[in-house]
């Protein structure tokens, strides 16, 4: 019998951030290993048009919950969505569900943040300062609480290269960038972020470390642990292989590659590609909560969910990976073929980025304006470059991160912990992972159809084909304007004309004798 699993059995849990990436999966493995838990409070908020019902309700139709609905059929009863909106006071909850929430909660696992890299210093802080500060008011005024778990990211202290589990001050007190925030105006904030987030490349991974500043200080007699996973994943096992559901980290760039939107980038194919799948990321949360309840450290300890130092894969070999894997099993409506082409150097990157991504988006939307169609290739590849050039910080550099504590509670774990609840990252094997993870990302997040494929690799042949046309044509016309220009090249053309010509009689001439 798994511990663990029998740990959260009739608990009360409360998560934020259920409606986002890691928080899914952690509700579904929740539900799966432990169906006779009493309920799981989400705060939610609407969003798109969506009331809070019809967020769950969609959220448990979708194929990551299917098993759970075989095991535990009245899972809809067990989630309880509570209005919140971490952006506002006591995060907008009525009066009833706060006092529900404070008198039954037994465990929390904060995984609710902003992770755009672009977000400006006042909603970051907000939402990963801020709103973690309040809820752990809220989570002190908890009788019985058994356990905070706080959710960061490896990337929190990205300024240093070794990282240790320890939680790192930033120089400026939390407090006070919250309290500043109060009275400065928006334009101040902008010019000021710059000089605040040093040598942090955006306001995403200060926010997170100010966040772990303020877990610490807040702490109080909690039991808090902090979990800070590297680059999250598709599922590498549970509950089925490569499911993801957003376009977050690898997942946009591997979708750009594979409509053959992205053909160069700026990357260092040696440094180490720390991803984690999302589903081992959820085991350890869920054996940090077990561990931080039943064991009661003494002090915050901090958990890091890396691969990089037990089994390292470097951005090189995940690329090849990719684009082997969509060699067999294309896209549809691809762009142009997949090509991967990762390149340190600047210059090259921006004659990449003319060339291989400006050049034909200008050509394509030039076809769209001739059949009377809206351009919009050029303003997609805009984006997208921004996009790469916001994640290049992460893919030219490698970080080492010390795992003690990780360690330490895999050996803390019985056996069958250890199999139901397995975050031992040496037994991924990289390739097998990478294929999954680019088929889950056709199938979960593109929503294609693998019946579509034969005519997906038709469509890259015919593409290969105009690729072949276009080259030709781009040649004879380049070498035609040549010809009218320079004496050199008219030399060199009737040179080569001649050498064929003649070429072509003697072999003509031979053939004829031969016969
Ligand atoms: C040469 C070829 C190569 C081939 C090989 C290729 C594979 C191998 C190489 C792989 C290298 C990987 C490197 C990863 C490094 C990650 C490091 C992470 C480290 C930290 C980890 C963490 O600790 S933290 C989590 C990570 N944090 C993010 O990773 C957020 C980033 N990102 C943003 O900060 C914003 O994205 C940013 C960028 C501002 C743009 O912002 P933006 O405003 O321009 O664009 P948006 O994001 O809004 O979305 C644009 C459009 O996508 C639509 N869309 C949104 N979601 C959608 C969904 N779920 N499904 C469908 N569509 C969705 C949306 O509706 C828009 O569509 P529309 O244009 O029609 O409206
Ligand atoms: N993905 C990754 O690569 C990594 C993630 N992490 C950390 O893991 C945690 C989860 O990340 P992930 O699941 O990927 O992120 P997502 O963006 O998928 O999910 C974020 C969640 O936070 C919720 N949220 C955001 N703003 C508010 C708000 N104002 N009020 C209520 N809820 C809000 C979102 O709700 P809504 O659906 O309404 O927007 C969503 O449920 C974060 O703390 C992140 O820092 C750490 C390392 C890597």
């Amino acid at each position: 019998m798994s511990m663990i699993a029998a740990f959260y059995g009739g608990k009360s849990i409360l998560i934020t951030g259920a409606t986002g990436f890691l928080g899914k999966v952690l509700m579904e493995k929740l539900f799966r290993t432990s169906p006779d838990l009493k309920v799981i409070y989400i705060l939610v908020r609407p969003k798109a048009g969506q009331t809070l019902q019809q967020r769950v309700f969609q959220i448990l139709n979708s194929k990551l919950f299917e098993k759970v609905k075989e095991l535990c059929p009245n899972v809809h009863e067990k989630i309880r969505a509570i209005y919140a909106d971490l952006n506002q006071n006591d995060f907008g909850i009525s009066k009833e569900d706060m006092q529900e929430l404070l008198s039954c909660t037994n465990i929390i696992f904060h995984c609710a943040a902003t992770v755009r890299f672009d977000d400006t210093l006042r909603h970051a802080v907000q939402l990963n300062v801020t709103a973690t500060q309040q809820l752990l008011l809220m989570a002190s005024q908890m009788p019985k609480l058994e356990a905070f778990i706080h959710i960061s990211t490896a990337f929190s202290n990205c300024n240093l290269k070794h990282i240790d589990e320890v939680i790192y001050p930033c120089p400026v007190e939390p407090k006070k960038i919250i309290d500043s925030l109060e009275w400065l105006d928006d334009a101040i904030i902008d010019e000021i972020t710059p000089k605040l987030i040093g040598d942090r490349p955006n306001t995403y991974t200060y926010t997170k470390a100010l966040g772990e500043m303020v877990v610490q200080q807040e702490s109080g007699n909690m039991n808090i642990a902090i979990i800070r996973p590297s680059i999250v994943g598709a599922t590498w096992q549970e509950p089925f292989p490569g499911w993801v559901d957003n376009i977050n980290g690898p997942s946009g760039l591997i979708i750009a590659a594979g409509k053959g939107f992205l053909r160069a980038i700026k990357a260092t194919p040696m440094a180490v590609a720390d991803v984690i799948p999302v589903d081992t990321v959820v085991n350890l949360t869920l054996a940090v909560g077990w561990y931080t309840a039943v064991h009661r450290p003494k002090s915050t300890l901090v958990y890091h969910c890396t691969s990089g130092n037990l089994n390292p894969c470097n951005w090189g070999k995940m690329g090849f990976q990719v684009l082997a894997t969509f060699e067999k099993i294309p896209l549809e409506r691809a762009f142009r073929r997949p090509y991967a082409n990762f390149t340190t150097n600047n210059f090259t990157t921006q004659y990449r980025n003319a060339v291989s991504h400006r050049a034909p988006a200008i050509i394509y939307d030039f076809y769209l304006r001739l059949t009377g169609r809206k351009p919009r290739m050029t303003k997609l590849m805009n984006r997208l470059l921004r996009t790469v050039s916001m994640l290049e910080y992460f893919i030219n550099r490698s970080w080492e991160w010390s795992t003690y504590n990780t360690e330490m509670l895999m050996s803390e774990l019985s056996p069958e912990d250890q199999r139901v609840f397995n975050f031992d990252v040496r037994q991924l094997n990289w390739l097998e992972y990478i294929e999954n993870y680019v088929l889950g990302v056709k199938k979960y997040l593109l929503k294609e159809d693998m019946a579509g494929i034969p005519e997906a690799k038709q469509h890259l042949k015919r593409l290969r084909n105009i690729h072949y046309l276009f080259n030709t044509a781009l040649f004879l016309i380049a070498w035609r304007l040549l010809i009218a220009r320079s004496q050199m090249a008219r030399n060199v053309w009737f040179f080569i004309v001649s050498f064929c010509y003649k070429f072509l009689s003697y072999f003509r001439a031979s053939s004829t004798l031969k016969v």
